[in-house]
Parts: structure tokens; C-alpha cells; sequence
């Protein structure tokens, strides 16, 4: 028996406010409350897809591959606006899996050989459709086959970084990793190390 037994949401109309890269839409609610009571609400939605992100951790040197990019929005909220992160990438209408292969490869050279599924999350679920499904691989030297970096034809700029897990954990104290997918793939690897060999 939850609170929410006779609660529920209807879609009375949608508006789109942007329709460029992103659909960004306005909608009014017919919400019925726990209590019963009906009222209309409204709801402004970024309807983004889903992605993928990687943690890539090679266990004979204890190290995570990041991956450094400009972000507008972090340079936009006053924060440093080159943001490092773990890979991660749009599906593009790939499956979850795929796309997290291609991503790895794009931004970082890395081959990614067994990858382990571990959850998804939704990132904003206040006001924005992002789904992200998180990954993990274990990696060496020998997986990185080619330099990453980017795609050029998307002007792609990205730096990649081999950081020692424990570094990486102390970066997040310091400020330095304030991405939340990485701090939430850096959490985990610390948590379950033992079982990425
Ligand atoms: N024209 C245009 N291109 C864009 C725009 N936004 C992004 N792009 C292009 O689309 C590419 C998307 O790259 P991906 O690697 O697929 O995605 P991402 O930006 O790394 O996204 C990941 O990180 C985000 C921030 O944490 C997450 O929001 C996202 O879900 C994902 O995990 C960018 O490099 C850029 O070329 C836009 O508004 N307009
Ligand atoms: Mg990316």
C-alpha cells in the first residue's frame, strides 16, 4: 500500500516551445493527487535520448580512462568548463552496448572486449527525458589501438587521461571531477575493484 494508490497523471496537451537540436516542450498535467484531488499542472520537458557512459579501468595499473572536453553548460553555471569525465556518448538509435563500444573507441582508442552492464539512471528526472546506461571494462595497454579523441567532423576536442583510481577518488574531493556519471562509475569502481580483474 504506497501514498500514491490513487494518484495518477494524464497528458492533457503538449506544446513545443524549441525544436532544433533538442525538443524542449511544454505540457499541461491532469494530475490526480494522493489525496484524490484532480489539478492541472504544468511541466516544461527536454526530451533527450538515451546514452551510455564507461568506466574502462585496467587493474594491473589501477587506472580509469577520462576523457577531457569543453562543456557550455559548466562554463554557462561559472564552473570550469573543461570537464573531465568518463567516456560517454548518444545512442544514435544503437543498442545501449554498441553505442558504449563506439563511444569508447571515438573518444579514447581503447577496444572494448567483455563489457559488463551495470545499471541505468535517469539524469534529471525533474525536467529532462536522459536516460544513461552505465558500463564497465577491464582494460590494458594493449587495448588501445587507436589515438581516440573525437570525431574531427563534429569538431570533437578531447583530451585523454590515464588516472589512477585512488587520484581519481581524491579529485572528486578536491572539485576536479564534478561530472555526475563520473563521479557515480568512480564510486562504483572503488566499491567492487575487487571484481574488475
Ligand atoms: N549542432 C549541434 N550539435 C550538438 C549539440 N549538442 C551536442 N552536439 C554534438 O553532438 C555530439 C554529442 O557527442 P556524444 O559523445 O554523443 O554525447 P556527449 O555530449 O558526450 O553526451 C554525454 O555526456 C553528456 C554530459 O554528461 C550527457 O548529457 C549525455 O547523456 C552523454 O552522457 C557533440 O560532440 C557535438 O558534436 C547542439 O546543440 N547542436
Ligand atoms: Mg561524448
Amino acid at each position: 500500500m504506497t501514498k500514491f494508490e490513487k494518484a495518477k497523471a494524464e497528458i492533457a496537451g503538449e506544446k513545443t516551445l524549441a525544436d532544433q537540436w533538442t525538443r524542449l516542450s511544454s505540457f499541461d498535467l491532469d494530475y490526480t493527487d494522493s489525496q484524490g484531488e484532480k489539478h492541472r499542472l504544468k511541466r516544461e520537458v527536454y526530451h533527450r535520448t538515451p546514452a551510455a557512459c564507461i568506466l574502462l579501468y585496467d587493474p594491473k595499473r589501477e587506472t580509469v580512462v577520462l576523457v577531457r572536453q569543453f562543456r557550455l553548460p559548466a562554463q554557462l553555471t561559472g564552473e570550469p568548463a573543461w570537464m573531465l569525465e568518463v567516456p560517454a556518448g548518444l545512442l544514435d538509435g544503437d543498442d545501449p552496448e554498441a553505442a558504449i563500444r563506439r563511444e569508447a573507441m571515438e573518444e579514447t582508442g581503447f577496444r572494448v572486449r567483455d563489457v559488463r552492464f551495470l545499471f541505468k539512471a535517469l539524469t534529471s528526472p525533474g525536467a529532462i527525458t536522459e536516460i544513461l546506461h552505465f558500463f564497465a571494462a577491464v582494460i590494458d595497454t594493449s587495448d588501445r589501438i587507436a589515438e581516440g579523441g573525437g570525431l574531427a567532423e563534429e569538431h570533437e576536442d578531447i583530451e585523454v587521461l590515464e588516472v589512477r583510481l585512488s587520484d581519481a577518488m581524491a579529485m572528486i574531493e578536491s572539485g576536479d571531477i564534478y561530472d555526475a556519471k563520473t563521479i557515480m562509475l568512480l564510486q562504483w569502481a572503488t566499491l567492487n575493484v575487487a571484481t574488475l580483474r
